[in-house]
């Protein structure tokens, strides 16, 4: 697929036809009638396209679309950019709170490749899916610390009358409901055809042609009723707490992952490559038998240095100093234990046109690091697109958001589902593996099975 030109924002309600846009009235005011909790935020959500960035019960949720940008193709970071930046330059706005999160806001989610499948459609019956989309929601709620605060986001042209704690109190929120029994069936390649797929990874690697390539697989889910995504969030919040909790645009899931967070001058990236199963029931002491396991194995720590490398050059440009740690910690998740290294930098102001790169810039400049594709990066890519057998659509590509100042925060959507825009009652599922030349195929199934486990068990009824 090819770069398209930027799509003109929806029109806005209220905008009169042939006339300059009404500007983007956005205000932020300090709530404080907001119970604490990991699922606070989640719990506010009303059931239609919810929109998350959680952590730790802090974080930004957010509803509604003011203004939604869908982009194509090879231009689906840039074109997003200028959409966001176009926005900002009609915006009005009221901030009383001042932090990360306040202000105008838009989460947004990007595809991992930037030429889809071959059979997209692109008529009229059926729009060809967006590479990337930017929300720009009507309301967000977040909390930082212990100040909680609601933006809301006017396109009419005026402030709106209700302070942030009021409208909160007159928010009818829709129960949430439970997918019921889910079955899940093979995606694009059968699971006992995937270390076939490894395996021709592996040999690629032997024989010099690239030093790592990460492949994926997809598992459908069908549930017996419409997937409620907040099914999916209130339980990936509350247990996978050392994750980011997102949802946006039909894509949901808990990564690990933070491909980059820029704020206030200050880039940090989590890379993670390098991983070893933590079985259901493991005792403390085992877990950390198997830490120290993963902390020595050579197989894992090459498959993470190259992921290291990777984040490190990519940022390098960016920044005026960095730090990239000399050896990585284990990250302990309740299904598995990652290698994880914390690659941080200070922002190089003069970088950039104007000012400084916005988060969504580095998150563009990071995409893909050699966690989700390999070394050489565009080797990878081209193996993945040759042998890997399915569309990884928004799978394993930035999902997060970004502020008016161009601070925010994208993760790299791992762990994650995407649900059906036809039939809500399916969601399709992904894990993928990193393969160097001493991968087991069998292994790497199990691992991905084992990546598989937070969505499995964020479907499950009970
Ligand atoms: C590609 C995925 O994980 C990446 C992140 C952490 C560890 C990985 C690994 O050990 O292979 C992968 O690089 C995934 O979860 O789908």
């Amino acid at each position: 697929m090819s770069a398209t030109p930027l799509p003109a924002p929806r029109p806005l309600p209220g905008a009169p036809a042939g006339h300059a846009p009404l500007p983007l009235v956005v205000r932020s005011t300090r709530i404080d009638d907001l119970p604490g909790g990991l699922t606070a935020l989640v719990d506010l959500l009303p059931d239609t396209r919810p929109l998350s960035w959680v952590r730790r019960g802090g974080g930004i949720v957010g509803w509604g679309e003011a203004l939604r940008f869908d982009t194509f193709g090879p231009g689906r970071f840039a074109d997003a950019e200028s959409a966001w930046q176009a926005t900002l330059e009609r915006a009005v706005v009221h901030d009383d709170v001042r932090l990360p999160g306040t202000g105008p806001v838009a989460f947004g989610t990007f595809a991992f490749d930037d030429s889809g499948p071959d059979d997209q459609a692109d008529t009229a019956d059926s729009p060809a899916r967006p590479d990337g989309t930017l929300v720009v929601p009507r309301v967000v709620v977040g909390r930082r610390g212990g100040v909680t605060w609601m933006t809301t986001v006017s396109t009419t042209g005026t402030l709106d009358a209700v302070p942030g704690s009021v409208a909160l109190r007159g928010t009818h929120v829709a129960p949430v409901t439970a997918p019921g029994r889910v079955t899940a069936t093979d995606g694009a390649v059968a699971a006992e055809d995937w270390p076939a797929v490894v395996c021709e990874g592996v040999a690629r690697i032997q024989s010099g042609e690239l030093e790592k390539v990460v492949l994926a697989r997809d598992v459908v889910a069908t549930a017996e009723r419409p997937v409620d995504p907040r099914w999916l969030l209130g339980r990936l919040a509350d247990r996978y707490q050392a994750c980011w909790t997102f949802s946006v645009a039909g894509m949901v899931g808990a990564t690990p992952e933070l491909l980059v967070r820029s704020e206030k001058g200050l880039v940090t990236s989590r890379v993670l490559a390098g991983t070893i199963r933590r079985e259901p029931g493991m005792s403390d002491d085992d877990a950390l038998l198997h830490a120290a396991q993963l902390a020595r194995s050579s197989k894992d720590l090459e498959e993470h240095e190259y992921a290291v490398r990777s984040v490190a050059a990519a940022l390098e440009p960016f920044c005026t100093s960095m730090n990239v740690p000399d050896a990585p910690f284990v990250l302990h998740l309740p299904n598995v234990m990652h290698l994880a290294s914390d690659v941080t930098g200070v922002l190089d102001r003069a970088v950039g046109p104007v000012r400084a790169p916005s988060s969504l810039t580095l998150a563009a400049a990071l995409h893909p690091s050699a966690a989700v594709c390999g070394t050489p990066t565009v080797v990878a890519r081209d193996l993945i697109r040759e042998i890997e057998g399915m569309d990884r659509s928004r799978y394993a590509g930035p999902v997060g958001w970004v502020g008016a100042d161009g601070d925010g925060e994208w993760g790299i959507a791992l762990r994650s589902a995407e649900l059906s825009e036809s039939d809500p009652r399916h969601v399709r599922l992904f894990a993928g593996c990193g393969i160097v030349a001493a991968s087991d195929p069998q292994a790497e199934l199990a691992e991905s099975e084992a990546k598989l486990e937070p969505m499995r068990w964020a479907l499950r009824d009970d």
